[in-house]
Formats: C-alpha cells, sequence, structure tokens
C-alpha cells in the first residue's frame, strides 16, 4: 500500500509529501516534501515569512493541509480533509517563548504532561530530566527565578518528560542573545542525541541551524531551495540564493577561461573541480571572508572599510581598486584603521560560482 513504509523505509520516522498549505487564498506552502530518520536533528531555515512556522504547525497538527500529506510512523496523520489532533500525535514542543507556566515550579512544569504517574513517579522523571538538561537542584524554583537559557532547557525538559520520539522547536533561542543562542544550540543538540530523539527546528539564525541540525533545509516562498548538510549548504550552495542567505561573502564578476580556472577581478583562480560552460562565460564567483587572506607583499591592494572586531579574528569590508567590495577574515592581531592599504592573498579553491544571467548562457 502506498502509505505503508517498505522495509527499507523503517528508519523513516516523519515525511512531508508534496504538502500545501494556504492562509486564505495564498499558497504560503506549495509542494513541500522531505522525509526524517529516526535520531535525526533537521532544521527549515529561511528568512521571515518563508513559510517555516507554517510547515512545523503543518506537522504538529494546527495547520491543516490543502493538499499532499505527512506521514508519522508509517500513519498518515494529515491529508487534505484529515488532521490528526496534536495530542494524538506523540510530539514535544518547545517554543521561542519557553511557554513555562510562570505559576509553576519547574518540578510542576516539567511533571506538567505526566499526569498519568503518581505524584512520586513524576518527581523522579523529573529529577531525570532535570540532570539530564544540567538543571539538577533547581526543581522547586519558579520560572522567573530562572535566566533565559535555564528556562529554555526547562522547556526542553518539560516537551522530553512523556518521551516523544519527535519534539518539534519553533525558534527556541531567538530571544536569547547571540553567543547563548549557539551554545544552547549545541547543548540541546547533544542532549537530544544522547536521548535519541528526532527533532524539527525551525529557524531564521544559521548559527542556531549549524549549531544544531544534521540536515537543514533552507527555504524560500514556500519551497525548500536546498536539503543538505551544514558542510555542503557552505561549500556547494544549489543556487544564487543559498549561496548568498548562508554564510558570508561578496559575488565578484569573472570569466571562465578554463574548465577549472577562472578570471576574476582579483587575478586568476584555479579551483578544485571543473564547470561544463562554454570558455569565456561570464559567471559570478562567491568569495567567502576566510578565502581571503593578508599578504603584504602582494600586489593585489584594497583599501579597509568597514571592520568588525569578534575576538580571535577581525572581519573587514575590503574595497579594490575597481570599487569592489570584498570581506576579508585576518587573525586580530592584524589591527587596521579604515583607509589603510593592504595586500591580499585569495585562498580559494571551492569555487562557488554562478552564470551571470546577463552573460554568455551556459549549462552547468
Ligand atoms: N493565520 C494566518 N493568516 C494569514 N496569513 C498568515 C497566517 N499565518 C501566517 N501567514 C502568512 O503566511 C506566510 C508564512 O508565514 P510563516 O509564519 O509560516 O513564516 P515564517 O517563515 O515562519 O516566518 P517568521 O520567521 O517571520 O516566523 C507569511 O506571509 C504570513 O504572513
Amino acid at each position: 500500500m502506498e502509505n505503508k513504509p517498505s522495509n527499507n523505509d523503517e528508519e523513516i520516522l516523519l515525511e512531508l509529501r508534496r504538502i500545501e498549505c494556504r492562509h486564505e487564498d495564498n499558497a504560503v506552502v506549495k509542494g513541500l516534501s522531505f522525509r526524517v530518520r529516526r535520531g535525526n536533528l533537521v532544521c527549515l531555515l529561511g528568512p521571515s515569512g518563508c513559510g517555516k512556522t507554517t510547515v512545523l504547525r503543518s506537522i504538529a497538527g494546527f495547520q491543516p493541509l490543502n493538499a499532499g500529506e505527512i506521514v508519522l510512523r508509517g500513519e498518515v496523520v494529515s491529508r487534505p480533509g484529515l488532521t490528526v489532533p496534536p495530542e494524538q500525535r506523540g510530539l514535544g514542543m518547545v517554543f521561542q517563548d519557553y511557554a513555562l507556566f510562570p505559576h509553576l515550579t519547574v518540578y510542576d512544569n516539567i511533571g506538567f504532561g505526566l499526569r498519568k504517574l503518581d505524584k512520586a513517579q513524576r518527581r523522579h522523571r523529573a529529577d531525570e530530566l532535570l540532570e539530564i538538561v544540567d538543571l539538577a537542584g533547581l526543581g522547586a524554583r519558579y520560572p522567573h527565578e530562572l535566566s533565559g537559557g535555564q528556562q529554555q532547557r526547562v522547556s526542553l525538559a518539560r516537551a522530553m518528560a512523556p518521551r516523544p520520539e519527535l519534539i518539534l522547536l519553533d525558534e527556541p533561542f531567538s530571544s536569547l542573545d547571540v553567543d547563548l543562542r549557539e551554545r544552547l544550540g549545541v547543548q540541546m543538540h547533544d542532549i537530544l542525541k544522547s536521548q535519541g530523539i528526532t527533532a524539527v527546528l525551525v529557524t531564521h539564525d544559521q548559527r542556531e541551524a549549524f549549531a544544531m541540525a544534521d540536515q537543514i533545509g533552507v527555504m524560500r516562498n514556500g519551497r525548500v531551495a536546498q536539503w543538505d548538510t551544514p558542510y555542503n549548504l557552505y561549500h556547494e550552495p544549489a543556487d544564487r540564493f543559498v549561496a548568498d542567505f548562508i554564510g558570508q561573502g561578496r559575488f565578484i564578476s569573472a570569466t571562465l577561461v578554463a574548465p577549472d580556472t577562472l578570471k576574476t577581478e582579483v587575478g586568476l583562480i584555479k579551483g578544485d573541480r571543473a564547470y561544463g560552460w562554454e570558455p569565456g562565460t561570464e559567471v559570478d564567483v562567491l568569495l567567502r571572508p576566510d578565502d581571503v587572506q593578508p599578504d603584504p607583499e602582494s600586489e593585489l591592494r584594497a583599501t579597509v572599510g568597514k571592520k568588525a572586531f569578534n575576538g580571535p579574528q577581525i572581519l573587514y569590508t575590503l574595497r579594490l581598486a575597481n570599487g569592489t567590495e570584498i570581506l576579508g577574515l585576518f587573525p586580530s592581531h592584524m589591527d587596521y584603521p579604515p583607509g589603510t592599504d593592504v595586500g591580499l592573498f585569495i585562498d580559494a579553491q571551492h569555487l562557488i560560482a554562478f552564470p551571470r544571467p546577463d552573460g554568455t548562457p551556459g549549462t552547468p
């Protein structure tokens, strides 16, 4: 039967098959598909309004489908005309605003979904979870007596309490400051992995996504633009949108002079792969900040524009002689004021290039 998993698919816990969601007449999720293996942490990442939350709500059972289906543990839980209610899906959820009950202690917040257990069992499970999320001893506190990061770990403990196989996280760290976000992302990743829990995370923050996810679906306008590992999204973006959205960098113009060599505004660059375009094809090449290294002796010169200090490194905006701006990541002892003339060495092997829309047409 179509909806039953084949033997090969037993590892698939969740599958979205060409789902479509509308808000009034507006299709905000359009033919979106992906599969999540048991134990994997996946993330939907994309700019505000691209439909991430709508997808998560459809998995949770809060958002009906206009087309397609959602299969959970081999059973169809959503299709047009059928939406199995959230409480029957056996999922845990963690939201952006913690959503802890302010008038309940940490113990009672965690125990909230464990009403089938008696008081002693609830306390035992809550202690176990507080240990896992590294908050042992704080069970008697109220949410306002905890930091934001601690509250979010209580939310995770509460979501994990009934032992769900799948946890959904909606922008779980967005109200925390940037450093804490990344740290908590790594902690949550480790906790979920150690417990063998599968999770779907939604965020617009790529650092959060990179810290937590095994696979990331980059969303644009209700569709997945690329579904891949964080490494591949960064190094092998499928299109210009993904290349722009993931990581930092600037496009510079270039001409393909050999299958693996580009003549660029910063000299000849030889990459580690061959392109299938015709020689002479005009392309745009993405230069990441770590491709641009300082070299005082170099003939390639630039003028320091803006700078952003981030501890061990400084991110410089560098203006080339022809006015093109690129980014360079220098060790932080190379501290130059704006206006300084610096020499550059381009150390790029992974060349990400896209034919220029108005350039010679080519087939990648
Ligand atoms: N209840 C609703 N009624 C009408 N339109 C809605 C509703 N909820 C969301 N939308 C619209 O659907 C689109 C997708 O919204 P969604 O919340 O899924 O995006 P998102 O990617 O999660 O954005 P954000 O990162 O800002 O939360 C947006 O254009 C939004 O305005």
